[in-house]
């Protein structure tokens, strides 16, 4: 009886394992039929690199070089305007084809990639959330609080910490992490706006709660998970056992990462909702419009990250343009001095003496053009029935990447020297061609339905703090022969921007600062 019971259980493990195997062949050659078929598809047509049409390993490669903005640009330059690059992926540099897709109803909707930047298993966010309608829904609600009326209370709020940060560089030492002291800023700007009073980067001098770091960390991980996109929906299934979801998401008991700023934007929405006196900020805002709090809490993370990292990478590159090139350097400080000598720049400049300057906004857009803050492909998904792009049919279910880089060299719209730094050429008299750079240089913020909502803020800011950076200052480069080290994820990370600063008196007292306790 014993011995028939273990040749029943050995039979039983046989068994088993001729079905797993059988299982996994099966699977196989699924995927390669599946494979196979897409190769047949008419994606097929569509050129690209060879080990691309085979597997996703090709776009994970090239994120892996931390140059991944290059090799997109590169694929572009050398395939076409829309490139094959992975088995259902392919990328574009074509302004006119990521218009088609990113206008609003044009179907295509944005691809599982977004899910990665979900903060929650259950709650999307405005940038993670895909359906077009929800999405509207949280637009609704958050958009307000970033445009029209209340782009004066973001340039009050900015101004005062503009002025702190200026009277904090006059007192540090002559050679500075410029790179760093600028992330600090655009930290205290935003977390002044969403939360009613600044971390204090600046006052303490560090990556307070860690939200620099939290972010770059994020990004370089999350970035895989744009390509390996099975991976987002293996986490959402994981969340659903309680202590693995703890482990997998953050949560406001972590003590580091997004999940301890989730406790900071946690603590704010609570006090709140519990004082009768609405605050002027994101929290309050988004109380008042009925947001459930654990909704809240990844709202503003979102805010804080979009609206902190890609500005402060803005005014890092095009500060580093401007000191390395002599002319513009020159050309700017005199139209700084000529708008100071006339009394029409108030201290801090006003946003609308600054759109005076013909120059500066010359520089800002130029760039922005030269180095976009983001670089991450954003794929969208074709629509059912499939469309023809560029010359090539797509079939449904194709994601198409946008080479935000790439679109911004096209020398078509920007002339031969697209690839340079050279402000001049937005001051061109040829109002067609002004037109369709303004229409192209637009895309940095994306378009349509999902058109980043913190534009009007970051333009603002990064005019702002180049006008008072070179008011208050000479400024050089600390080591010309390696200004700094930046590393592509998706969003860029500086490391060692180092300038030497020599303040020029132009007699400005600060306000004092509000910090967190
Ligand atoms: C130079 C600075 C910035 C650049 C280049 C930029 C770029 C972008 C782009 C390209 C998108 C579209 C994402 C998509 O394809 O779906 C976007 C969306 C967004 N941006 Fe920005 N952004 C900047 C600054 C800001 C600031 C200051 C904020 C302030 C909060 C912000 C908040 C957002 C939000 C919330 C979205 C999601 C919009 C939606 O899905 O409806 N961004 N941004």
């Amino acid at each position: 009886m014993w011995a028939s019971n273990v040749e029943m259980e050995f039979v039983g493990y046989c068994v088993l394992s001729y079905c797993l195997f059988a299982l996994c062949v099966l699977l196989k050659i699924h995927m390669w039929i599946h494979v196979i078929r897409l190769q047949k598809s008419s994606l097929s047509e569509v050129p690209g690199p060879r080990l691309a049409k085979w597997t996703r390993l090709w776009i994970a490669r090239a994120l892996s070089t931390g140059r991944s903005h290059e090799v997109w640009t590169e694929t572009n330059a050398k395939y076409g305007r829309l490139a094959r690059i992975g088995p259902k992926h392919v990328l574009t540099d074509d302004p006119s084809i990521t218009r088609h897709i990113l206008a609003a109803r044009s179907r295509y909707e944005r691809g599982p990639f977004f899910d990665s930047l979900r903060m929650h298993p259950t709650v999307p966010n405005i940038i993670s959330e895909r359906d077009e309608k929800k999405h509207s829904v949280i637009r609704a609600m958050v958009a307000p609080s970033f445009t029209g009326r209340s782009v004066a209370t973001i340039e009050s709020i900015m101004d005062e910490q503009i002025l702190i940060w200026v009277e904090s560089l006059r007192h540090s030492s002559r050679v500075i992490n410029i790179g760093q002291k600028i992330q600090f800023l655009t930290v205290d700007i935003i977390t002044c706006l969403c939360l009613g009073k600044a971390v204090g980067c600046i006052k303490n001098n560090c990556d307070m709660y860690g939200l620099l770091e939290t972010i770059e960390m994020g990004n370089s991980v999350a970035q895989y998970f744009s390509v390996f996109t099975e991976l987002n929906t293996l986490l959402f299934s994981l969340s659903n056992v309680p202590f693995l979801k703890r482990a997998l998401f953050p949560n406001v008991s972590d003590s580091r990462g997004v999940g301890r700023l989730m406790r900071l934007v946690h603590q704010v929405a609570e006090k709140r909702s519990l004082s009768q006196d609405g605050e002027n900020d994101l929290v309050s805002a988004l109380l008042a419009r009925g947001m459930p709090t654990e909704q809240i809490d990844s709202e503003v993370i979102v805010a804080l990250a979009g609206g902190s990292d890609t500005t402060s990478t803005s005014v890092q590159s095009t500060l580093l343009c401007i000191v390395t090139n002599p002319d513009v350097y020159a050309t700017l400080r005199s139209e700084i001095r000529a708008a100071l000598r006339d009394g029409k720049a108030s201290t801090p400049i006003r946003d609308t003496e600054a759109r005076q300057l013909v120059y500066l906004q010359a520089v800002v857009l130029e760039g922005l053009r030269k180095h976009p803050p983001l670089s991450q492909l954003r794929e969208r998904v074709v629509p059912a029935g499939g469309d023809t792009i560029g010359g090539f049919h797509l079939p449904e279910g194709t994601f198409v990447g946008l080479n935000g880089w790439g679109t911004q060299l096209n020398t078509e719209i920007y002339g031969e020297d697209a690839a340079l730094f050279r402000p001049e050429r937005w001051l061109t008299e040829d109002e067609k061609r002004l037109k369709e750079m303004h229409s192209c240089h637009s895309l940095i913020f994306g378009h349509g339905a999902t058109r980043c909502i913190g534009v009007a803020m970051a333009m603002m800011e990064i005019r702002k703090v180049l006008f008072e950076l070179l008011r208050n200052f000479d400024i050089s480069v600390a080591n010309p022969h390696r200004p700094w080290t930046s590393h592509c994820y998706g969003i860029f990370h500086q490391v060692g921007f180092r300038v030497v600063l020599r303040p020029v008196d132009d007699g400005v007292k600060p306000p004092k600062q509000k910090v967190m306790a």
